[in-house]
Order: C-alpha cells, then sequence, then structure tokens
C-alpha cells in the first residue's frame, strides 16, 4: 500500500494539532476542559475514517511513548491514568465520524449528527475507564453517577459549542478540498 506524501502531512498535523489542544485546558477535576476534541472531531470531519482516525493513533502513541501531548503529560503510565479513556474514544472518534459522513453532501447538520454519535464513544469509553481508575486504582470512594457527572455531564456545554463550531466550519472546508 502506497502512503501519500498529503496524506501522511494531513495525519501529522491533525496529531500536532490534538496535541496543542491539550495545552489549551482549563483544570476542573479529574478531567480537564480542553481543546484535544476540538481537533478530534475536525480530523474525521475534514480528514475521514482513516485519516482521521490515523491522526488521533499517532497522537496517542507519541503520548505513550513518552512525548508530553496529553493534559498531564505522557509516558507508558498515562494507561493507568483516570483520562485515558478518552484519548482511545478519540481514535474512535474520528473513524465513526469519517465513517458516517464520507461520500455523503457536505451539511453543517449531517456534520453535527456525525460529530456527536462520535463525541458520545469518547464518553462512552472515558466515563468507565476514569471510573474504573479512580476507585479501584486510585483509591477515590465515588459513585459511577459522580463519575458520570465529573466525566461527562460538566463537559457537555463546552462540547456542543466546539461541534456546532467543527460541523460549521467542515461544511465549509470540505466542498474545497478533497478528502483522501
Ligand atoms: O488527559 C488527557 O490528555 C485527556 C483529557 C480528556 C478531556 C476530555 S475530552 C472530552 C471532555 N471534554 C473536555 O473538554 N474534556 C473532556
Amino acid at each position: 500500500m502506497k502512503i501519500k506524501t498529503r496524506d501522511m502531512v494531513l495525519v501529522a498535523l491533525f496529531a500536532g494539532l490534538t496535541a496543542v489542544g491539550a495545552f489549551l485546558r482549563i483544570p476542573i477535576g479529574p478531567a480537564p476542559i480542553s481543546m484535544q476534541n476540538f481537533f478530534t472531531v475536525m480530523s474525521g470531519c475534514l480528514l475521514g475514517a482513516r485519516l482521521g482516525a490515523a491522526s488521533q493513533g499517532l497522537y496517542v502513541s507519541l503520548g505513550l511513548i513518552g512525548v508530553p501531548v496529553f493534559t498531564s503529560g505522557g509516558g507508558p503510565s498515562y494507561l493507568l491514568n483516570p483520562t485515558f479513556g478518552f484519548l482511545v474514544g478519540f481514535i474512535l472518534c474520528a473513524w465513526i465520524i469519517g465513517r458516517l459522513t464520507e461520500g455523503k453532501k457536505p451539511s453543517v447538520a449531517g456534520f453535527f449528527i456525525a460529530s456527536l454519535v462520535g463525541s458520545t464513544v469518547v464518553y462512552a469509553i472515558g466515563v468507565p475507564w476514569l471510573y474504573v481508575i479512580l476507585t479501584k486504582v486510585s483509591g477515590v470512594d465515588i459513585t459511577f453517577m459522580k463519575a458520570l457527572k465529573v466525566g461527562c455531564l460538566v463537559f457537555i456545554p463546552g462540547d456542543l459549542v466546539k461541534v456546532v463550531l467543527v460541523s460549521w466550519l467542515s461544511s465549509r472546508i470540505v466542498p474545497l478540498v478533497a478528502r483522501g
């Protein structure tokens, strides 16, 4: 399989942008508000399933080998960080958004619905991971409902704004560039 230079550049670009997103954060609890998922969702919308997921896979791999691109650093021990589930979710999120939008007419509504589905997957992996690591590894005494609150509910307003913005931007950018 031949990999195009353009594709490699786009994958590296979105891995880099997601890393920048980790620096744009507000610490509020076990998981911070961050701009990572803004770029995750955008990678799925703009690059499609294969390249979007590759960009997020590259991002997570760089963090795991020790490049401090996550909100609390990096390294293999991040597997036991309460927020690692969100990072796993990023890969699947980009892939799902790409699959749901590829070959379709680019519309704000189409990108919005796909981005909501993808973002739900980030929470579906992120919240149980957060709960298990906090309770079983860190010994924190919290209920699953509390984990749902600090790992999902607090982020919904901000993440909705991100998703609306990405959907609008993508509906304007995709017609100008062919997706790989
Ligand atoms: O440790 C990391 O680098 C991952 C942080 C994940 C933050 C999640 S992504 C979904 C939700 N929305 C936010 O703004 N923050 C959390």
